[in-house]
């Protein structure tokens, strides 16, 4: 006679493992609107030059080397958009706040400077070193 082989039923512990697979990769943040943007103005204000970047952005890359290279002295912080769970809602408030949705999305001393051509075409025509080193704030 055949005897039907039973499957086990799944333990609780089995249960649990698969629901925090299932949903860790879901949003950790409870960041509400308001945070972001306190948040984004907070980096904006506290740092002479604030990149919102994402890590795998080709004109991310060209702005992060041009800054580092040739302005590395100055205090810059860089956000990579991608690598947050408020990433997407960073880049809604920036598209508010400045019309640019794009990354990388660049301030200098809380002026908003565009993405990497803006900044390129400041360089090649030499107002970068001024709006940088000239128009900055007082030390
Ligand atoms: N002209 C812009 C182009 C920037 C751009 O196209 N960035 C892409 C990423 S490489 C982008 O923001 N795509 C939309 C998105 O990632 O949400 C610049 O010079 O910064």
């Amino acid at each position: 006679m055949l005897s039907a082989t039973r499957r086990p039923a799944t333990s609780p512990a089995m249960l649990s493992f698969i629901r925090n697979l299932l949903f860790s990769r879901q949003s950790t943040s409870s960041t509400s609107v308001t945070d972001v943007k306190a948040f984004v103005n907070n980096v904006i204000e506290s740092n002479r030059i604030a990149v919102f970047s994402k890590s795998y952005c080709p004109y991310c890359r060209n702005a992060k080397s041009l800054l580092h290279d040739t302005y590395g002295g100055v205090p810059a912080t860089v956000l990579e958009l991608d690598q947050r769970d408020d990433g997407n809602d960073i880049q809604d408030y920036l598209l508010e706040k400045t019309g640019q949705r794009t990354v990388p999305s660049i301030f200098i001393d809380q002026r908003h400077i565009g993405g990497s051509n803006d900044l390129a075409k400041l360089e090649n025509e030499g107002n970068l070193n001024d709006l940088i080193y000239k128009e900055g704030p007082a030390s």
